[in-house]
Formats: C-alpha cells, structure tokens, sequence
C-alpha cells in the first residue's frame, strides 16, 4: 500500500522546496501548498508531487485550500506548516502588519490542524511540525508582529500535543539564519553571521534533518528544537 503523503505547505521554494525534493527522494509521496506558481512547483508535479495553490492570506483561503486537500488525499503520515511570510514593520504603523502575520502563522495552522487532525495517524506515526523561529527568544526590534505570531505558533506547539496525543506528536523547528536572501549586502551578511557561535549559514539541509529526527522519533511531543548555531550563546 502507498505511504501516506506528507503535506507541506510554502513549499515552492527555498526551506519548504528542500524539504520536498529531500523527502522525494526519499521515496516519500508528498503533497504541497503554493502561492505563486514557480518552475519548480512543476519540477515537483514532474516528480509525483501533488501541488495545491493556496494564499492563506485570508480564512476563506485557507478554507479553500482545506476542500481542496481533503478532496486530493484521506490520509496524511504528516503535516509541516512551513508557509510565513518575514515582514518587517513599515514606517507607518499598519494594523495589516500585524494581522497578516497572524493570519498567516497562526490562523493557518490552527484552521488546519483542527480541520485535517483527522487524516492523520491511523494506526502508524503521525506529526503535526510547526516552523517557528529562534527570534521567539529575544523578540526582534524590526519584525515585532513576525516574532509575536511565531511567539503564538510556539503556543498552538504546546496545546496542539496536549490535544492530539498519543495518536500524533506536534513539534516545533526554531530556526535563526539558514539561508540568506539572494538581495542580503555583505554588511548585513556580516553581522547576520556575528550572531551566533558557530558563525554560519549552514543552508536547508540542517532543516531537513532536524524535520527527519522528528518524523523518525515516537518520544518527542511538545517540544520546540532550537536550529540556532549558539545564538543564545552569544
Ligand atoms: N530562512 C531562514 O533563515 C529562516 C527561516 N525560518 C522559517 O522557516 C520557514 C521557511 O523559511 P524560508 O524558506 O526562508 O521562507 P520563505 O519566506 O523563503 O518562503 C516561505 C514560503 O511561504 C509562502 N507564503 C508566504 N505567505 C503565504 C501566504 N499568505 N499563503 C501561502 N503561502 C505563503 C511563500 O510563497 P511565495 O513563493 O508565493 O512567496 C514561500 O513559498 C519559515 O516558516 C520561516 O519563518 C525561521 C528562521 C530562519
Ligand atoms: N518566512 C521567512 N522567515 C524568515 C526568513 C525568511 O527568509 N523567510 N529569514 C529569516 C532570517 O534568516 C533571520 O533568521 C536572520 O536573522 C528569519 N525568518
């Protein structure tokens, strides 16, 4: 019989499109959200992937994607919320600012895991992994409501295992730097890098195996992993 599929949503590119082609080449059959089509949704496609276009932007967006995903499988071995947006504050203060990172970190894995908790599991091992953010620790003087609503996404970690164990585990990832953006100056770079112990960008991969430990493990629920290089030894 076919393995479950693995859902993971944001997954067009970068941390999510790493996780996806690592865990197809893992033979693992995959399903993916997208906000904007890219070549390599359809690279994912040409693999075997199952990709859904969704902006959860609004609940009526994530809803949708809901349908749609119930109505492409009835049965998950995992769910990995990974779809976030880093917005900064704009100059003006904007009330959006706030509620789309809500919207989009919170209200997404809410809706979802409420709504598809019941694909999950039957019989086998079953995770629900949230991409948080080390910047949950300290808070960030620039991304004050992206470091809130992850803040928050670290909460839905905690009461989303007290609700669904022993049947799935929830877990949480906490990245700092893993990659930087193609635009990122060398100044920034620089001090970007200066934040941690290890002083690196290690790329996707560490995610990837981090993700790997907690699909693999039956005794970790509830817990945030720090994927931070020694940040918070610095
Ligand atoms: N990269 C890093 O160094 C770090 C990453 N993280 C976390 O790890 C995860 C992956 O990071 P990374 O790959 O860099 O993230 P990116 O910002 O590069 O990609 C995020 C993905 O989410 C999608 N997305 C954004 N907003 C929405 C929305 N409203 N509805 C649906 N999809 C949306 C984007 O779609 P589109 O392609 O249309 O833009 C994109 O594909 C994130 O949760 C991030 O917060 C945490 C700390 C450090
Ligand atoms: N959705 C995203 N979240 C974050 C990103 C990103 O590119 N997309 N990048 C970071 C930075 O790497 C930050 O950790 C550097 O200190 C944080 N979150």
């Amino acid at each position: 019989m076919q393995r479950a599929p693995i859902l993971i949503t944001g997954a067009a590119r970068r941390a999510g499109l790493h996780c996806a082609e690592r865990l197809l080449d893992e033979g693992q059959p995959i399903i993916i959200s997208y906000r904007t089509e890219r070549e390599a949704v359809q690279r994912l496609r040409q693999r075997g992937a199952i990709a859904l276009q969704a902006d959860f932007a609004s609940d009526q967006g994530v809803l949708d994607f809901i349908d749609a995903l119930k109505a492409s499988t009835d049965r998950l071995r995992a769910i990995v919320h990974n779809a976030s947006d880093w917005m900064a504050e704009p100059c003006a203060p904007d009330p959006n600012t706030l509620h789309s990172m809500m919207q989009v970190h919170v209200a997404a894995p809410y809706l979802i895991n409420l709504h598809c908790a019941d694909l999950l599991g039957h019989g086998g091992p079953a995770d629900i992994v949230h991409l948080s953010d080390d910047v949950t620790r300290v808070g960030s003087a620039r991304h004050i409501a992206y470091a809130a609503s992850k803040a928050a996404l670290d909460n839905l970690t905690l009461s989303f295992a007290k609700r669904f164990a022993p049947g799935i585990k929830v877990n949480a990832i906490a990245p700092a730097l893993l990659e930087f953006q193609p635009d990122d100056g060398q100044s920034y770079r620089r001090e970007a890098l200066a934040k941690s112990a290890l002083g690196i960008a290690p790329g996707f991969e560490v995610l990837y195996q981090t993700l790997r430990y907690l699909l693999d493990n039956p005794y970790i629920t509830g817990a945030i992993l720090p994927l931070n290089g020694g940040r918070h030894l610095i």
